[in-house]
């Protein structure tokens, strides 16, 4: 077996067995690298042109993006080409990209999650108050608090505090780069990708991820699947990539040997030159 996870990829993706291949990317330091600003993440434009061309290929490869945005937050920003499915919220929304929008699955909470919902969203505020550089993001069944603008010691007695209201409020607490986010329901990324491969039928995953949360998806995939961990820090991954620019290389490559296979194939097809 190689450790190189191009060869991995390409093999996998060449291997008419297991068509399609749902290829499954996390967003904020995967696709997109991080930033101050969570408004300021982009897709890098060598990823959105490879995703682009991807997404020509349904009967090869199916794209989806599964992230701990909140789907509309995930579909502004990512603008990723239709037929793409939207896992958000760590796994607790779905949609899919169409040609004029989303269609889109609604989250729905019942009162007692309504009600932690509200309290965590007051509480986490409250954490935040007279920290400088610590704020609160607020999601459909979810409250995050960020430290990456603050002072070390600042952030970390931020992330203790919230870390403390997730474990009396919350359904799962998730603590990531610089974040914590509690959530009043209970999805995490490996149950909702395996779901969506599942309805897909896809004969292989290939998941990309880059922070503790992606572990959820690595985990859940089986040993025919190619999981690759974007950058440092520990994984359960089986390949890893130094960066979001070297997986959008990656993607690149990817998309040029389908594109490849599709132009040797059409001359035949259409009675081109030598049929
Ligand atoms: O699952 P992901 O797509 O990786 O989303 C995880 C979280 O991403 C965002 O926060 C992270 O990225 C920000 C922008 O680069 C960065 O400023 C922040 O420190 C990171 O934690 C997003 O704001 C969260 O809601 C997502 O859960």
């Amino acid at each position: 077996m190689t450790d190189d996870p191009r060869a991995a990829l390409l093999a996998l993706v060449a291997d008419p067995a297991r068509r399609p291949v749902l290829l499954a990317l996390d967003f904020d330091g995967t696709l997109a690298p991080l930033q101050d600003d969570p408004e300021a993440s982009r897709v890098l434009p060598a990823a959105a042109d490879a995703l682009r061309a991807l997404a020509a290929h349904p009967d090869r490869v199916r794209l989806a993006l599964v992230s701990g945005r909140a789907l509309a937050d995930l579909h502004r920003l990512a603008e990723v080409p239709p037929g793409t499915v939207l896992i958000g919220s760590h796994g607790a929304e779905r949609a899919r990209v169409g040609e004029h929008g989303l269609d889109r699955d609604v989250v729905a909470l019942d009162d007692d999650q309504a009600g932690r919902l509200a309290r965590l969203g007051e509480e986490m505020q409250a954490v935040a108050r007279g920290r400088d550089g610590v704020w609160v993001e607020t999601k459909p069944a979810a409250v995050v608090v960020h430290t990456r603008l603050a002072d070390p010691e600042v952030g970390d007695a931020a992330e203790q505090e919230a870390l403390a209201v997730g474990a009396r409020l919350g359904s799962v607490t998730l603590h990531g780069k610089k974040v914590v986010e509690v959530s009043v329901l209970t999805a995490d990324k490996g149950a909702a990708l395996v779901d969506l491969r599942d309805e897909l039928g896809a004969g292989a995953v290939v998941c990309a991820g880059d922070d503790v949360t992606d572990e959820d998806a690595f985990r859940a995939l089986g040993p025919d699947d190619l999981t690759l961990k974007v950058g440092e820090g520990r994984t359960v991954a089986r390949y890893r990539t130094p960066d979001p620019q070297a997986l959008a290389l990656l993607l690149t490559d990817l998309a040029a040997a389908l594109g490849d296979a599709e132009s040797t194939r059409q001359p035949a097809a259409q009675g081109g030159p030598g049929a």
